[in-house]
Protein backbone atom coordinates (compact mmCIF):
# COMPACT_ATOMS: atom_id res chain seq x y z
CA UNK A 1 0.00 0.00 0.00
CA UNK A 2 1.25 3.95 -0.85
CA UNK A 3 1.09 6.40 1.42
CA UNK A 4 0.61 9.66 0.15
CA UNK A 5 -0.12 13.33 -0.02
CA UNK A 6 -1.66 16.14 -1.06
CA UNK A 7 -1.75 20.07 0.15
CA UNK A 8 -4.20 22.78 -1.82
CA UNK A 9 -2.34 26.05 -1.40
CA UNK A 10 -5.42 29.13 -0.69
CA UNK A 11 -4.42 32.67 -1.18
CA UNK A 12 -7.00 35.60 -1.28
CA UNK A 13 -6.95 37.49 -4.29
CA UNK A 14 -7.97 40.67 -2.47
CA UNK A 15 -10.70 41.76 -3.39
CA UNK A 16 -11.45 42.61 -0.12
CA UNK A 17 -14.65 40.63 0.11
CA UNK A 18 -15.02 38.82 3.48
CA UNK A 19 -14.43 35.34 4.11
CA UNK A 20 -17.52 33.76 5.12
CA UNK A 21 -18.79 34.03 8.96
CA UNK A 22 -17.24 30.05 9.16
CA UNK A 23 -14.29 31.17 7.80
CA UNK A 24 -14.72 29.35 4.55
CA UNK A 25 -12.74 31.15 1.75
CA UNK A 26 -15.05 33.16 -0.79
CA UNK A 27 -15.45 32.44 -4.29
CA UNK A 28 -12.93 34.51 -5.40
CA UNK A 29 -10.34 32.76 -3.52
CA UNK A 30 -7.20 31.05 -5.55
CA UNK A 31 -5.96 27.54 -5.20
CA UNK A 32 -2.80 26.10 -6.02
CA UNK A 33 -2.97 23.43 -8.82
CA UNK A 34 -0.03 21.75 -10.57
CA UNK A 35 -0.57 19.93 -13.57
CA UNK A 36 1.03 16.90 -13.58
CA UNK A 37 4.45 16.32 -15.58
CA UNK A 38 5.55 12.89 -14.82
CA UNK A 39 4.22 9.78 -12.20
CA UNK A 40 0.92 8.55 -11.71
CA UNK A 41 -2.27 11.00 -12.93
CA UNK A 42 0.45 12.34 -15.54
CA UNK A 43 -1.18 15.22 -17.22
CA UNK A 44 -4.02 16.19 -15.18
CA UNK A 45 -4.03 18.53 -12.81
CA UNK A 46 -4.34 18.24 -9.23
CA UNK A 47 -2.47 19.87 -5.78
CA UNK A 48 0.99 19.11 -5.06
CA UNK A 49 2.03 16.52 -3.15
CA UNK A 50 3.31 12.82 -3.43
CA UNK A 51 4.55 9.48 -1.70
CA UNK A 52 5.50 9.39 2.10
CA UNK A 53 9.65 8.73 1.98
CA UNK A 54 11.73 7.23 4.57
CA UNK A 55 10.02 7.72 7.97
CA UNK A 56 8.57 11.25 7.44
CA UNK A 57 5.01 12.00 8.36
CA UNK A 58 2.19 13.19 6.52
CA UNK A 59 2.59 16.59 7.73
CA UNK A 60 6.35 16.37 6.79
CA UNK A 61 6.06 14.67 3.13
CA UNK A 62 3.12 17.54 2.04
CA UNK A 63 5.33 19.67 3.16
CA UNK A 64 8.62 18.16 1.42
CA UNK A 65 6.56 17.89 -1.75
CA UNK A 66 5.34 21.07 -2.18
CA UNK A 67 8.56 22.77 -1.95
CA UNK A 68 10.21 19.85 -3.95
CA UNK A 69 7.29 20.58 -7.08
CA UNK A 70 6.65 24.44 -6.77
CA UNK A 71 9.10 25.66 -4.38
CA UNK A 72 6.58 26.96 -2.00
CA UNK A 73 7.46 26.66 1.40
CA UNK A 74 4.62 25.98 3.61
CA UNK A 75 4.60 26.20 8.16
CA UNK A 76 3.38 22.70 8.92
CA UNK A 77 1.83 24.14 12.05
CA UNK A 78 -0.40 25.79 9.58
CA UNK A 79 -1.49 22.85 7.80
CA UNK A 80 -5.11 21.75 8.07
CA UNK A 81 -5.70 18.21 7.43
CA UNK A 82 -9.01 18.65 5.53
CA UNK A 83 -9.13 14.70 4.28
CA UNK A 84 -8.36 11.29 4.41
CA UNK A 85 -8.72 9.40 1.18
CA UNK A 86 -8.73 5.30 0.14
CA UNK A 87 -7.89 4.64 -3.24
CA UNK A 88 -8.70 0.82 -3.71
CA UNK A 89 -7.83 -0.66 -6.81
CA UNK A 90 -9.83 -4.26 -7.41
CA UNK A 91 -10.59 -5.01 -4.02
CA UNK A 92 -7.42 -3.98 -2.23
CA UNK A 93 -5.84 -0.83 -0.73
CA UNK A 94 -3.77 0.68 -3.03
CA UNK A 95 -3.02 4.24 -1.60
CA UNK A 96 -3.90 6.03 1.33
CA UNK A 97 -3.72 10.09 0.73
CA UNK A 98 -3.55 12.15 3.59
CA UNK A 99 -5.01 15.53 2.09
CA UNK A 100 -3.96 18.85 3.80
CA UNK A 101 -4.91 22.90 3.58
CA UNK A 102 -3.09 25.96 4.24
CA UNK A 103 -3.37 29.61 3.62
CA UNK A 104 0.05 30.55 4.68
CA UNK A 105 2.95 30.03 2.76
CA UNK A 106 6.10 31.64 2.06
CA UNK A 107 7.63 32.43 -1.69
CA UNK A 108 6.27 32.38 -5.30
CA UNK A 109 5.60 29.05 -7.23
CA UNK A 110 7.82 27.90 -9.92
CA UNK A 111 7.92 25.30 -12.52
CA UNK A 112 9.57 22.08 -11.79
CA UNK A 113 10.63 18.81 -13.48
CA UNK A 114 7.29 17.11 -12.15
CA UNK A 115 4.88 19.91 -11.84
CA UNK A 116 3.78 23.36 -14.02
CA UNK A 117 1.73 25.58 -11.28
CA UNK A 118 -1.41 27.76 -11.58
CA UNK A 119 -3.38 29.59 -9.34
CA UNK A 120 -6.83 28.68 -10.24
CA UNK A 121 -10.02 30.82 -9.02
CA UNK A 122 -11.68 27.96 -6.86
CA UNK A 123 -14.82 28.39 -8.86
CA UNK A 124 -13.05 27.83 -11.82
CA UNK A 125 -11.01 24.12 -10.96
CA UNK A 126 -10.73 21.95 -14.23
CA UNK A 127 -12.35 18.88 -12.79
CA UNK A 128 -12.80 17.85 -16.44
CA UNK A 129 -9.00 17.70 -16.34
CA UNK A 130 -8.36 15.83 -12.84
CA UNK A 131 -8.92 12.14 -11.56
CA UNK A 132 -12.48 11.77 -12.00
CA UNK A 133 -12.82 11.30 -7.99
CA UNK A 134 -11.71 15.15 -7.56
CA UNK A 135 -14.79 16.58 -8.09
CA UNK A 136 -16.70 14.43 -5.41
CA UNK A 137 -13.97 15.87 -2.29
CA UNK A 138 -12.19 18.71 -3.85
CA UNK A 139 -15.26 21.12 -3.87
CA UNK A 140 -16.23 20.72 -0.13
CA UNK A 141 -12.19 20.39 0.95
CA UNK A 142 -11.64 23.85 -0.73
CA UNK A 143 -14.94 25.27 0.88
CA UNK A 144 -12.72 24.56 4.78
CA UNK A 145 -14.76 20.80 5.18
CA UNK A 146 -13.38 18.00 6.31
CA UNK A 147 -14.01 14.80 4.24
CA UNK A 148 -13.14 10.75 4.87
CA UNK A 149 -13.38 9.10 1.53
CA UNK A 150 -13.00 5.49 0.06
CA UNK A 151 -12.79 5.22 -4.01
CA UNK A 152 -13.07 1.97 -5.94
CA UNK A 153 -11.55 1.42 -9.25
CA UNK A 154 -11.22 -1.21 -11.18
CA UNK A 155 -10.04 -3.84 -14.04
CA UNK A 156 -6.47 -1.53 -14.85
CA UNK A 157 -2.91 -0.80 -13.94
CA UNK A 158 -1.73 1.61 -13.26
CA UNK A 159 -4.28 3.35 -10.86
CA UNK A 160 -4.53 6.27 -13.53
CA UNK A 161 -5.92 4.14 -16.40
CA UNK A 162 -8.11 1.61 -14.13
CA UNK A 163 -12.38 2.95 -14.69
CA UNK A 164 -13.76 4.36 -11.62
CA UNK A 165 -16.32 2.12 -10.07
CA UNK A 166 -18.10 3.88 -6.82
CA UNK A 167 -17.13 5.53 -3.65
CA UNK A 168 -18.31 6.51 -0.11
CA UNK A 169 -18.02 9.90 1.55
CA UNK A 170 -18.14 11.04 5.04
CA UNK A 171 -18.56 14.99 5.29
CA UNK A 172 -17.04 16.78 8.85
CA UNK A 173 -15.26 13.99 9.86
CA UNK A 174 -13.43 14.54 12.71
CA UNK A 175 -9.64 12.89 12.48
CA UNK A 176 -7.84 16.23 13.15
CA UNK A 177 -8.80 16.11 16.54
CA UNK A 178 -7.25 12.65 17.08
CA UNK A 179 -4.35 12.91 15.04
CA UNK A 180 -0.95 15.17 15.17
CA UNK A 181 -0.37 14.34 11.45
N1 LIG B 1 -7.51 8.93 -7.24
C1 LIG B 1 -6.68 9.93 -6.96
N2 LIG B 1 -7.14 11.20 -6.86
C2 LIG B 1 -6.31 12.25 -6.58
O1 LIG B 1 -6.77 13.39 -6.52
N3 LIG B 1 -4.99 12.09 -6.37
C3 LIG B 1 -4.51 10.86 -6.44
C4 LIG B 1 -5.30 9.74 -6.72
N4 LIG B 1 -4.49 8.63 -6.71
C5 LIG B 1 -3.25 9.08 -6.43
N5 LIG B 1 -3.25 10.42 -6.26
C6 LIG B 1 -2.13 11.30 -5.93
C7 LIG B 1 -1.71 11.19 -4.50
C8 LIG B 1 -0.25 11.56 -4.57
O2 LIG B 1 -0.10 12.96 -4.40
C9 LIG B 1 0.18 11.20 -5.99
C10 LIG B 1 1.08 10.00 -6.06
O3 LIG B 1 1.67 10.06 -7.30
P1 LIG B 1 3.09 9.51 -7.60
O4 LIG B 1 3.06 8.02 -7.36
O5 LIG B 1 3.52 10.00 -8.94
O6 LIG B 1 3.90 10.14 -6.41
P2 LIG B 1 5.09 11.14 -6.44
O7 LIG B 1 4.65 12.46 -7.00
O8 LIG B 1 5.66 11.08 -5.05
O9 LIG B 1 6.06 10.47 -7.44
P3 LIG B 1 7.58 10.25 -7.20
O10 LIG B 1 8.14 11.64 -7.04
O11 LIG B 1 7.98 9.54 -8.46
O12 LIG B 1 7.67 9.41 -5.95
O13 LIG B 1 -1.01 10.92 -6.71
Amino acid sequence: MIEATLCFVLRDRGDGRPDDAAGAPNATDEVLLIEKRRGLGEGWYNGPGGKLEGDETPRECAVRETREEVGLELDPAALEKAGELTFLLDGAVHTRCHVYRTGTFAGEPRPSDEARPEWVPIDEVPYDQMWEDDRLWLPGVLEGRTVAGEFRFAGGRPLDEAEFVDHELEWDASFRAVESD
